[in-house]
């Protein structure tokens, strides 16, 4: 069936509407940061560029490393540009442009989100980088397409629910092989992506959060021994479009905030350099 010019919309190039990109710009490893600054924290590793793309905050920088081909893409904050990024990034590999057909041979794309976060847990330090094992979604995102969660993510948003009966949450795993690459040394632990950086995080500066106890009842939720460990915007939403979209995608946190001390890093740089270059060091 053809795909619409609005369903997907194309720019005067051929390039996908927000991302500005042609399929042959971007490889099938593909790394994600919120921050446009990021692109080049982590493009600088690379022994070559060979693609430079930017419209609005999503810039794109494709290089390699040794043999490997990698991009690296801005999403800007939240799940709203998660949605656009990662249905872009699908048409790139799974959609003829031309044709504007579905490929009958599909590319599933290997994902990783290097972004910062905030903890919920004494034991996860300011500093830290944490590995995401379920994203909890207390967005909108996913509630508008269709999937099927497994048996384990479904007994998690059970419990969940029961705790927190005001929110409907939606939950999904990171990949399990991107896991057993990157993972190593690093803290585990659910991460919760909220639909805003205050009230929707627990802060408060002049106007009274409706919800004072929210992030007190995700630091005491526990099942069977995971914890909720921090906070951020997009985990669950990547997780979720990389889900419903047939991709692979993982989140490693670099943990800036400690919300329980009310604190945050000295130093938030070193601390994503870190995560940058061990993720580049464990994907090649
Ligand atoms: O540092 P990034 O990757 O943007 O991630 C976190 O930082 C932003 C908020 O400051 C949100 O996008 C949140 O998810
Ligand atoms: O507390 C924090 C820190 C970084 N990013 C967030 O979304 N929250």
């Amino acid at each position: 069936m053809k795909i619409s010019e609005t369903d997907l919309i194309l720019n005067p190039d051929g390039s996908v509407y927000h991302l500005n990109l042609l399929p042959h710009e971007i490889a099938e490893t593909i790394i994600t940061v919120g921050d446009q600054d990021r692109v080049l924290e982590v493009s600088k590793h690379f022994d070559r560029v060979e693609v430079k793309k930017q419209k609005r905050e999503f810039i794109t920088h494709t290089g390699t490393i040794g043999n490997k081909r990698i991009s690296v893409i801005s999403t800007g904050i939240g799940t709203d540009n998660i949605d656009i990024v990662f249905n872009e990034l699908d048409a790139l590999v799974n959609v003829d442009l031309e044709s504007r057909k579905e490929k009958e041979h599909k590319t599933s794309l290997e994902i990783i989100r290097i972004g910062t976060s905030g903890s919920l847990q004494e034991d996860v330090p300011m500093d830290s980088l944490l590995f995401t094992t379920f994203g909890i979604g207390f967005d909108t995102l996913m509630n508008f397409y269709e999937f099927e969660n497994s048996n384990n993510e479904l007994m998690i948003l059970d419990a969940l629910k029961e705790q927190l009966p005001a929110f409907n949450p939606y939950i999904f795993s990171a990949d399990s092989s991107l896991k057993r690459k990157l993972a190593e040394g690093m803290i585990t632990g659910m991460t919760v992506t909220c639909s805003g950086f205050y009230a929707p995080q627990g802060r408060t500066i002049r106007v009274k959060n409706q919800h004072p106890e929210f992030i007190h009842q995700l630091k005491s939720f526990s099942y069977n021994g995971s914890r909720i460990t921090n906070l951020e915007m997009e985990t669950a939403g990547i997780l979720g479009m990389a889900h419903v979209l047939g991709h692979k995608a993982c989140s490693v946190n670099a943990i800036l905030a400690s919300r329980l001390d009310q604190k945050f890093s000295a130093n938030p740089a070193a601390i994503v350099e870190k995560a940058i270059k061990l993720v580049l060091e464990r994907i090649n």
